[in-house]
């Protein structure tokens, strides 16, 4: 998925390229500052304002139709694509904080992995380093301003590890450039993978990799929104989760989640924070892709033929005037939480659930 695909003059023409390319964001620089320019969004499906229709008169737009199902609130299908379901404003906002605080604290946590993991090996407690403004450092320099000459021993790499301190200061010493501040750590953070971990150099699931099972209200919130899509009488089995996280001009180009056995089952897909764009194509990416809105609390399910559409984020709004996230301001008010919503405000989190075998 974050493989770097070679871009090919050929795939640059694609359909699917083409719409990124139409929302991703793009700046005009003016004299002071950078401004997005304008995207014409008219195109974008809002499944918001179709609830909103529905849910006062019963009307739908062509080419969306409402399952027929005993959940506890509309599920829109697209009739162009069987097997994908949105289910608008699907989380609570107590719920959605509560994914939010998990995807920040808990989910990163070793022995699941993230994508800082290949540099720096496995990082503890990120969020909180982040917001005691600490800096991660090569404990091997620390070690050396601490040791006498005679006994470094300067092939001895092994013991070099990545470590959290206070602040930069003296008794660092000269090689205590290998740094990295904590915030900018937590800026980059671009996915951390739960359960069963999923090896991005290989594409495959590593059953051999450390990992623990995912916590139990995930589980369950995954069964429970999975249901609607699920083979009759069969039950999700939530087996691994990968969390992206997306700041601004961060995207996530058009790919496949080909490496689940069973594509009957469906991939639970949540969204937090800030308003998104979410291109749904087809099995090539020749075909046109549908857009849509995705808001912090929806969720959406691809099963079936629609797990062998090529989809992504080409865009997030992280402005205050289109990110939307009014209602989880309000909930982040305490003091506790302000770590949370200074994040949150200009970023986008999402958490989706498969069943591996
Ligand atoms: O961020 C999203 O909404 C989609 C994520 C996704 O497609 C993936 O992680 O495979
Ligand atoms: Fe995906």
């Amino acid at each position: 998925m974050y493989a770097s695909e070679a871009i090919t003059e050929e795939s640059e023409r694609t359909a699917f390229r083409k719409a990124e390319k139409k929302y991703k964001i793009y700046y005009d620089n003016t004299k002071k500052r950078k401004i997005p320019r304008p995207v014409d969004l008219s195109e974008v499906i809002d499944f918001k304002s179709i609830l909103d229709k529905y849910d006062c008169n019963g009307e739908l737009m062509e080419g969306v139709s409402a399952l027929n199902c005993d959940f506890d609130r509309p599920i829109f299908c697209l009739e162009s694509r069987p097997g994908f379901y949105f289910i608008p404003g699907a989380l609570s906002v107590e719920d959605q904080c509560q994914w939010i605080r998990e995807s920040l604290t808990s989910f990163p946590q070793p022995p699941n992995r993230t994508n800082h993991n290949a540099i720096y090996g496995p990082i503890e407690d990120l969020f909180i380093a982040a917001n005691k403004g600490k800096v991660l450092i090569l404990e091997e320099s620390l070690l050396d301003s601490n040791r006498s000459e005679i006994n470094v021993n300067q092939n001895d790499v092994s013991t070099s590890q990545w470590k959290f301190s206070e602040e930069l200061d003296e008794s660092h010493g000269k090689d205590a450039c290998k740094s990295t501040s904590a915030s900018v750590l937590l800026r980059k953070l671009r996915w951390s993978t739960l359960g069963l971990q999923f090896d991005w150099s290989k594409r495959n699931y590593n059953v051999s990799l450390p990992h623990k099972k995912i916590p139990d209200a995930l589980c369950q919130l995954a069964k429970r929104m999975a249901a609607p899509a699920m083979p009759c009488g069969e039950e999700f089995q939530p087996e691994a989760a990968i969390v992206n996280y997306f700041g601004l001009a961060d995207m996530l180009g058009g790919h496949l989640d080909d490496m689940e056995k069973d594509w009957s089952k469906p991939i639970v897909s949540m969204s937090l924070g800030c308003k998104a764009i979410f291109l749904l194509g087809g099995k090539s990416r020749e075909d046109p892709p549908v857009a849509m809105f995705l808001r912090s609390g929806d969720v959406v399910l691809m099963a079936g033929e629609a797990r062998e559409c090529f989809h992504g984020v080409p865009r997030i709004f992280t402005d205050a005037e289109n990110g939307e996230i009014s209602p989880l301001e309000c909930h982040f008010s305490g003091e506790d939480d302000l770590s949370y919503l200074n994040y949150i405000r200009t970023s986008r989190i999402n958490i989706n659930i498969r069943q591996v075998f």
